[in-house]
């Protein structure tokens, strides 16, 4: 999918929501527990709920590879069941890979041939040969984290350039939009620090942002759509456990789909808000 089909997704659907899959086994209601793939049985009602209210799906790929074998055919039937019945829905893998090229250009094979994803997030710690190999795909996508939401970004993001005196997350921000354009790179930055989008939103008008933290880590949607959101809107706002558990019982799937269309509504105003 292309940066313009997205900004119709978003425009058509008045969201700009990513609901991620984060199933969790042990969090599953019992109901579904005896079933023959409980996890794909529970994303497939999450999405049907949900779908209506999202533009997009990020599996976080930790919650499938901790289940061996059964937990990556879970997570193929997801992302081929979403894709036959959703198309219009663009796909994240949230991996955070990155490794020296030619190891890198196989987990590109892994999400963009093998599985048919949009994106994947990269970590970009090793830098533009362990990015790069992402970008060889026509209309898929690299999500860099550059800000990330958790306590440890303070750990080294911030650290200072001793050169521009920049915190490194800039520099993550300005170096690696030499490797792409605001076609096929997106960054990663945590609505926990949504005080931060500003500064970002001038070193990158144009690239869309994934934004996860809001829920259950807490960070604010008005915030950050004040003070990220562009004329494309540029925002992929993610929420997880605030959907996909809002009910353990039998009603999970419906109390999922209102808590997506909760965020939904907030979202149509602040596009309206906006102008678009
Ligand atoms: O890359 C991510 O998606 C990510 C980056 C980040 O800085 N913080 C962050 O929470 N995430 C992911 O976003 C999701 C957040 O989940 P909830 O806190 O349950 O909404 C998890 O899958 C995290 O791995």
């Amino acid at each position: 999918m292309n940066r313009q089909q997205l900004f119709e997704q978003i425009q058509k659907k008045r969201s700009f929501l990513c609901v991620g899959l984060d199933t969790d086994v042990l969090k599953i209601p019992k109901h579904l527990t005896g079933e023959e793939d409980p996890v794909f049985s529970f994303n497939k009602e999450i999405v049907d709920a949900t779908a209506a209210f999202s533009v997009a799906y990020k599996p976080n790929l930790a919650f499938y590879e901790s289940l061996g074998w059964q937990g990556w055919q879970s997570l193929e039937k997801t992302v081929k069941y979403i894709r036959e019945k959703y198309p219009e829905i663009f796909l994240i893998a949230d991996a955070k890979r990155g490794d020296i090229g030619n190891t890198s250009s196989l987990y590109a094979r892994a999400f963009f041939e093998k599985l048919d994803f949009d994106a994947v997030t990269v970590a970009p710690y090793m830098g533009e040969d362990s990015v790069k190999p992402f970008m060889n795909y026509a209309n898929k996508w690299v999500i860099l984290l550059a800000l990330t939401s958790n306590k440890g970004a303070f750990d080294f993001q911030f650290i200072r350039d001793d050169k521009t005196g920049n915190p490194l997350f800039e520099t993550v921000l300005t170096t690696s939009q030499n490797w792409g354009t605001a076609e096929n790179l997106m960054y990663v930055v945590g609505a926990t620090k949504a005080e931060k989008l500003k500064e970002i939103r001038e070193i990158t008008p144009d690239h869309f942002l994934l934004v996860p933290g809001v829920g259950a880590q807490g960070g604010s949607l008005q915030e950050v759509a004040k003070n990220g959101m562009n004329s494309q809107c540029g925002l992929l706002v993610n929420s997880s456990r605030g959907i996909i558990y809002a009910s353990a019982n039998e009603d999970f799937a419906e109390r999922a789909g209102e808590a997506a269309r909760t965020i939904q509504q907030e979202m149509d105003m602040l596009l309206k808000e906006k102008g678009l």
